[in-house]
């Protein structure tokens, strides 16, 4: 058996469980992963963090310098995902909170690359650096370049795809259909799937720089946030409206709370809270 130490935080209620590995010793398999996540025999997340030096994880990008904190993070199901948006800002708080950064601005590492945080007034905020339209601007015009089916959706609905250095799919529900009667406990069926699967946002306008989102995360399910999700909901919405200079800061609303997002020249940032809401030790299964 072994026993590790676990810290259980929230950034808009999309958890995580958060795995200290100071001095990198620990090494957590897939089947670990899902233990932890586990709501009902574990300890319960959307994903864990370890909480390591980028020199003690193998797939560090690199170039990495290897004394930077590294939030070395996993879906719920066990793979690997290059960036959590709302993770960052968790792990960011775990590291101010046992004094192991003390800056108010200060590097993470990624997966994704290295990441910028600031202390802010709603908690955090993170420049999650650059990001692609999968499609380019062609796809833009078309509308999109994927069709997405959601179950509850009298049709299938375009979507446009982007990477935030994780892949997402952003969907703006019609009017008629109401975004809190779609079913997220299935998968939305996106066509074409890209190769290494997608995040799906789906979408409505509440005003001016204002939306709503639900999300169906790879590897997890429908979560109560997802901060990539919601800077890439942005800049799609921002993106079908023609790049508006005067509309470079949003809001959006999700399940669990309200995140901002900043769209900058050539990056794109995120805000919001970030909890610790309880530590413990947990025995992983043999
Ligand atoms: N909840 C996260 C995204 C987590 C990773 C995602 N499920 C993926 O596989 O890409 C966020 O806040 O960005």
């Amino acid at each position: 058996m072994t026993t590790i130490a676990f810290v259980k935080g929230h950034g808009t209620r999309n958890d995580f469980v958060l795995v200290p590995d100071l001095d990198g010793e620990l090494s957590l398999g897939a089947e670990d992963v899902r233990f932890l996540c586990d709501r009902r025999g574990g300890i319960g997340g959307d994903g864990t963090i370890r909480v390591v030096r980028a020199g003690a994880v193998e797939d560090a990008p690199a170039g990495t310098d290897p004394g930077l904190w590294f939030m070395d993070y996993r879906n719920a199901d066990g793979s690997v995902a290059e960036m959590c948006g709302n993770g960052t800002r968790v792990f960011a708080e775990y590291l101010r909170a046992n004094g192991l950064v003390e800056e108010s601005t200060f590097d993470i590492g990624t997966r994704a690359g290295v990441r910028r945080i600031e202390v802010v007034p709603s908690g955090y905020a993170v420049d999650l650096g650059g990001w692609q339209l999968v499609g380019g601007a062609a796809a833009v015009e078309r509308g999109g370049d994927a069709l997405v089916q959601v179950a509850g959706a009298p049709a299938p609905m375009p979507g446009l795809s982007l990477d935030l250095g994780n892949p997402h799919t952003v969907v703006v529900v019609p009017p008629e259909v109401g975004l809190d009667e779609l079913d997220l406990t299935r998968a939305p069926l996106v066509e074409p799937l890209p190769g290494e699967g997608t995040n799906v946002e789906l979408v409505r306008a509440v005003g001016p720089g204002h939306i709503a989102m639900r999300v169906h995360e790879r590897g997890v399910g429908e979560t109560e946030s997802c901060g990539t999700g919601a800077a890439a909901a942005a800049l799609a919405i921002w993106c079908w409206a023609g790049r508006p200079a005067d509309q470079l800061d949003w809001l959006v609303d999700v399940p669990g709370g309200r995140l901002g997002v900043h769209i900058g020249d050539r990056t794109v940032a995120l805000s919001g809270p970030a909890e610790l809401v309880a530590s413990g030790t947990v025995e992983l299964p043999a």
